[in-house]
């Protein structure tokens, strides 16, 4: 796990060409007075008027007592939920209105999303989990021997053939990520990357998420984890 991933890649442009590679946009994500609030009278407000600018080669974490809303805020970032008031911009173009295929178009090309279940496809090999994103069709075969780096670099060099639902949870924490970072993303949103490892081993995470960074890529993480927290480079910390 000591060599860096490789690296990550600019973003799109949305407008022109939802899978191009260009550098037009300074900044990946930019949250415009984002709020977000739950219950039927909007009763549980988790977050109110939050301005947020993350560029590539940047670390922001969301820190926060459990239940604060970090991974509604994730959800709201990655576009897979609205956010109550306010207005989320990927590469400076507003998303709002923007349809769920043109969401899930952009999110491919641009967004490494690990959720905090970091689920696995059942009956598929670990490194068949990793491949996924490059299917239908996709450079799956071109792209074997990445996986597999990513994998030996994330510590599961010993886990390729062995089926995904017997990893432990922190092992799938790991493929999951592999599988994020699979067609390099230039963004990666990470719930709790973390979580579920031991100290030395989410300590290598740390490390190559910091290469990845040092590299380009931009990380918008969650965590609770103090040493994720001390190498992001800017945090918002959730009442
Ligand atoms: N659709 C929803 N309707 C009502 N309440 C919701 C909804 N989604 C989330 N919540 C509430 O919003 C709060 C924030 O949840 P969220 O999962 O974002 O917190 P979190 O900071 O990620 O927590 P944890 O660290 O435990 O994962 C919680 O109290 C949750 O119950």
């Amino acid at each position: 796990m000591s060599e860096p991933l490789l690296v990550g890649r600019a973003a799109p442009d949305p407008v022109t060409d939802p899978d191009s590679r260009a550098r037009s946009a300074p900044d990946l994500i930019t949250l415009d007075g984002v709020s977000l609030w739950f219950g039927p009278d909007q009763q549980i407000r988790i977050v109110e008027e939050l301005d947020l600018r993350v560029e590539p080669g940047q670390w922001h974490c969301i820190a926060g007592r459990s239940g604060s809303g970090k991974t509604s805020l994730l959800r709201v970032v990655a576009g897979l939920a609205e956010p109550s008031d306010g207005r989320v911009l990927w590469a400076g173009t507003s998303i709002s209105g923007w349809s769920e295929d043109r969401r899930a178009l952009y999110r491919r090309a641009t967004i490494g999303y690990v959720d905090q279940v970091s689920a696995v496809i059942p009956g598929f090999s670990t490194l068949e989990n990793v491949l996924m994103p490059a299917v239908p069709g996709r450079r799956a075969h071109a792209l074997t021997d990445r996986a597999a780096n990513l994998l030996g670099q994330l510590g599961l060099g010993d886990r390729t053939t062995l089926r995904a639902e017997l990893l432990s949870g922190g092992e799938r924490q790991r493929a999951a990520l592999a599988r994020a970072l699979l067609l390099e993303p230039p963004l990666l949103v990470l719930d709790e990357p973390t979580a579920s490892q031991d100290r030395a081993t989410a300590d290598r995470v740390i490390d190559q998420l910091a290469a990845l960074v040092d590299a380009g890529t931009a990380v918008i993480c969650a965590s609770h984890d103090p040493h994720v927290v001390a190498a992001a480079q800017t945090v918002t910390r959730l009442e």
